[in-house]
This record gives structure tokens, C-alpha cells and sequence, in this order.
């Protein structure tokens, strides 16, 4: 047995030495969902050493409850840190077993990312942690990690250009849908995904096991469908070929899903309830977005719609969850692959693997080409118009339907999904606050979203007047001043 697999007795490490230096430190973290508040409650759930105790470095996992979220931590202890890992430190307690080491960020540190991959490749347990893999793969020893840059809702580290794994911060009990629908598309053949070959848990007493991380194949040189598209808006290209077969790829996951999992069909009390948790997240935002609020009634309009249509028979599934341009892959070969099926990170788990109308991710996609034209110089409307039309068509031209026919429920989704990127926005890139407000103001409005032609080369950025701000006649807004340019 390996030094690391004989070690991983529960910590008997308490929280109270690292505890100042963790208030601190984490309210900084871009995945720390508590920011601008201070932390108030701060406890252990458990521990575990993944190195034998007083290796160097050690390795210590961690979860935490905060304030009744619960994170995941790696922490790495070491005397001294290299001057690569000085960003990485957190503190260095001055009681308890780690007094006078540099406690840091573990996932930055190559010797740790490697450990986490030999866990990953030998399936066991390992006191609270559960190793697990897809027995079928042949996942390489001593792959060299790095973190992924860039801003990430959780903490990635890729192996040898091959494998990319997925830390998850926010965790709770039940299989994570980042785990659960990848590994039912690929079971169900479906290509479209990277297929996860190994994962781990922590399986803590008297709950569901908790997914803490997921590996799978990394999409070597594959590009990002937020980074093709602004690429294409710079220089002044259309889009709408992509659009379409995204929409393409999309269907045909919604359709993987729609065979592999459960699928119910929402009655009025059902649908009505929907849009009541619409209604229910729009005060809430509204509360804590003070920009949202002039528009609150105005946009309560699309929910009170679908709470009249009193749908019935309305088809609900597994879906993404969260799709937008950055969820999008194009591969080397040209192949449209969709990550992350986290679904929104916000939404508490059993809310997110509750079946729902597709619609709702291609509501997301259609708020993400606006998205790309909003931070476009100037704004270019006809683009994205032309991208939704295709998106929309790429769809139906897989599945039969175009989304285009469920208008009340596409636009209480897109009100929805505008709606909460306004607080994603709030929370955490305040100067992207003005895109989702430039599409709440219109949609308060009452107009609809035109769909512009989707024959390549009819939609150059910034050209013509605006069908992008709906039909125009019926705006009462006057057109808004082009936005800040977002970094990006
Ligand atoms: N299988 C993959 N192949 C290549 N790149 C990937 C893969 N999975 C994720 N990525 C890259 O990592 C980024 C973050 O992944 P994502 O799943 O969206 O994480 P998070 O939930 O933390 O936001 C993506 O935007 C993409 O650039
Ligand atoms: O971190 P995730 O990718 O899971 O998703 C969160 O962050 C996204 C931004 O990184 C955010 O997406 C919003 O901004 C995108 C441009 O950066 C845009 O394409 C999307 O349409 C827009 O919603 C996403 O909402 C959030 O959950």
C-alpha cells in the first residue's frame, strides 16, 4: 500500500486555530457565495488528512459549514512556502498541529493536484472521502497538474492537457447533476458531453453523500463559445452558423435526457406554482438589486401570464440547468460539446434536479447571444437577433418543435433568467450590471424579443436600426446608451 492510501483516519484537527485566518480568507474567494457579509457561524463537518500526518506537505480536506452552506477545502500545510505557492497562503496558526506552518491553498500546489489524481485513479475510501471511477477508463499516472485560470464558480485543475477536474465548493447532500447527467448521457450514448471518468463524495452519517469533485476528458483546443463569439462581433462576423448547430446540440442533449431520466408532464396547479417561484425570486432580487426595482410590476407581467395560461400537459425534464455561451465547447473536429450541468449555483440542489421545461435553457442561450451583443461596441442588436432565430431553428429543426411556439413560457423563462443574472451580476461583476438591466428594462416594457433572419451575412454588428430592442414601435423606451465594455 502507498504512504497516501495508508493515511486518512479522520482529522482530530479542530477548526479553532484556522478559524480566524478562514474568516478572512474566504468571504475573497470568487466561489465563496456569502460575499459582503460577514461570516457569523463557522463550523467543521469533517476533517480528513489525505496524507499521513506530518508529511510534508500535508494535505487536509475540509468541509465547512458557513452560515449553513457547506464548502470544500484543500487545504496544504507546509514549514515554508516556494515563493510560486506565497499567493496561495492563508495563514499560519499559531495553536493547534499546523502552529507556525504556512496553511495555503492546496489546489495551486502541483505535488497536491498530483495526489488528488492518485486518489482519483484508485477507488477506496479514505475516512469521510469516496474514491469512485468509471472502471472502464484508463486514466494515465503522473499527469502534470494546473489550476485553470479564469473566473470559475468552482476550482478546476487540468491533468497533462487529458483530464480536467472539477472541485465543487458549494456541496450538499445527493449527486451533484455535474455528475448525474454526464454519466446518464453517456450511458445513453450521447456524445455530446465529456463522459466523467472518476468522481469522489464524502459520505457523512445519516445523509445522502455529498459529490466533492468530478473528473473527465479534457477538450484539448477546443474553444469556448463566449470567446468564438465576441471574437466574431470584434471583426465583424456572423454567428448564426453556430447558432443553429448549437441550437442542433442542444436539442439533442434535451432529447439524451428526455429518453435516459424521468419526464413528467406539469399540470395548471404545477405551472402555476412555477411562476409563482418566478414571481417569489423576482422580490427577492428585487430587494437586493435596488436597480431592479422601478421595473418589478412591469416584469411580474410575464409570470402573471404563465400563471394564466394555465398550461396543462406542459412536458418537463432534466435539463442543463444554466445554459449559456460559456457552457459551450467547440471542439478541434467542429463538434459543439455542452458543459457544466451544475445548474444555476445559486439554486439549492433538489430545486435544481427537479424536471423542467426545456425551455429554460434555451432561454439561457437566447440571454447569452444578448449578452455577447450588449458588450459589443457599438451594441449589436441584429446579431444577436439573428443568433437567437438561428439557435431557435437549429432546435426545431432536431426535435420538431421550434421554442419559438411556447412564447409565454420562453418569455416568463428569459424574464426569469434576466432576473437572476441581475443578482448574479450584483454579487459578483458589478460592471456587467447594466447587460441583464438593459434586457429587464425591455422586458418590463412588455416587448418581445424580436428574431432576426439567420441567413449568414444579413446581420452585421451594429448595423441598421434596432429590431434587437423587440418591436420597436411598441418600446416605450427610448434606445439605451451603448454599455461599458465588460472585460472579459
Ligand atoms: N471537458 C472540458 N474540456 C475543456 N475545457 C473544459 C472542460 N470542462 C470545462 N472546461 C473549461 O473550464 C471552464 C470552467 O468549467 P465549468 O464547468 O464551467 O466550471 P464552473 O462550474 O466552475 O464555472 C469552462 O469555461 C471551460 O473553459
Ligand atoms: O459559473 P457558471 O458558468 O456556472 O455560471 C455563472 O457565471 C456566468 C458568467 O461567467 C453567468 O453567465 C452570464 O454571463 C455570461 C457571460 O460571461 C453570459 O454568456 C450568460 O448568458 C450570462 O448568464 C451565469 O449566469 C452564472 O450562473
Amino acid at each position: 500500500m502507498s504512504e497516501a492510501a495508508s493515511a486518512g483516519t479522520t482529522s482530530t484537527t479542530g477548526l479553532s486555530p484556522l478559524e480566524p485566518m478562514l474568516r478572512d480568507w474566504l468571504p475573497l474567494q470568487r466561489w465563496f457565495a456569502g460575499k459582503g457579509r460577514r461570516i457569523g457561524r463557522l463550523r467543521m463537518i469533517s476533517a480528513a488528512d489525505l496524507l499521513p500526518p506530518g508529511s510534508s506537505p500535508g494535505l487536509v480536506h475540509l468541509l465547512l459549514d458557513v452560515d449553513g452552506d457547506c464548502y470544500q477545502l484543500l487545504l496544504g500545510v507546509r514549514p515554508a512556502l516556494p515563493p510560486a505557492l506565497a499567493p496561495a497562503l492563508i495563514g499560519r496558526p499559531e495553536q493547534g498541529p499546523y502552529a507556525g506552518q504556512c496553511v495555503y491553498e492546496g489546489l495551486g500546489d502541483p505535488r497536491l493536484a498530483a495526489l488528488l489524481l492518485e486518489r482519483l485513479r484508485a477507488p477506496g475510501t479514505l475516512g469521510p472521502l469516496r474514491f469512485d471511477r468509471d472502471p472502464m477508463a484508463l486514466i494515465p499516472a503522473a499527469l502534470t497538474p494546473r489550476p485553470l485560470s479564469g473566473e470559475q464558480t468552482n476550482s478546476s485543475l487540468i491533468y497533462g492537457d487529458s483530464y480536467i477536474l472539477k472541485v465543487f465548493r458549494r456541496v450538499g447532500p445527493g449527486v451533484n447533476p455535474d455528475l448525474e447527467l454526464p454519466r446518464a448521457l453517456a450511458a445513453a450514448g450521447c456524445a455530446r458531453v465529456p463522459a466523467p471518468v472518476a468522481w469522489y463524495e464524502a459520505v457523512l452519517a445519516g445523509g445522502e453523500p455529498l459529490t466533492l469533485g468530478v473528473l473527465q476528458p479534457y477538450l484539448r483546443g477546443s474553444d469556448d463559445g463566449w470567446q468564438l463569439a465576441l471574437g466574431r462581433l470584434r471583426s465583424g462576423d456572423d454567428f448564426t452558423a453556430e447558432a443553429h448547430a448549437l441550437g442542433r446540440a442542444t436539442a439533442e442533449v434535451h432529447s439524451a435526457l428526455a429518453a435516459a431520466l424521468p419526464t413528467v408532464a406539469l399540470g395548471p396547479e404545477q405551472t402555476a406554482r412555477l411562476a409563482s417561484g418566478m414571481t417569489a425570486r423576482l422580490a427577492a432580487t428585487a430587494r437586493e438589486v435596488p436597480a431592479l426595482r422601478p421595473y418589478e410590476a412591469g416584469l411580474r407581467g410575464a409570470f402573471d401570464a404563465l400563471a394564466a395560461s394555465r398550461g396543462a400537459g406542459v412536458p418537463a425534464q432534466r435539463i442543463h440547468g444554466d445554459l449559456h455561451l460559456g457552457q459551450t465547447l467547440r471542439t478541434a473536429d467542429g463538434i459543439w460539446a455542452l458543459i457544466d450541468f451544475e445548474g444555476e449555483p445559486a439554486r439549492p440542489l433538489a430545486d435544481r434536479r427537479r424536471p423542467e421545461p426545456a425551455v429554460r435553457d434555451i432561454a439561457g442561450m437566447l440571454r447569452s447571444f444578448d449578452y455577447a451583443a450588449r458588450s459589443h461596441r457599438p451594441f449589436a442588436p441584429a446579431w444577436a437577433d439573428a443568433c437567437r432565430t438561428a439557435f431557435c431553428e437549429g432546435y426545431a429543426r432536431t426535435t420538431g418543435r421550434d421554442p419559438r411556439e411556447d412564447r409565454v413560457l420562453l418569455r416568463a423563462y428569459e424574464t426569469d433568467k434576466a432576473v437572476y443574472e441581475a443578482r448574479y451580476e450584483s454579487r459578483h461583476r458589478p460592471d456587467w450590471l447594466h447587460v441583464p438591466m438593459a434586457a429587464i428594462r425591455r422586458l418590463a416594457a412588455g416587448s418581445d424579443r424580436g428574431f432576426g433572419r439567420a441567413q449568414p451575412g444579413t446581420a452585421s454588428p451594429g448595423a441598421g436600426p434596432a429590431p434587437g430592442e423587440g418591436f420597436p414601435s411598441l418600446s416605450p423606451h427610448p434606445r439605451p446608451q451603448p454599455p461599458r465594455r465588460p472585460h472579459t
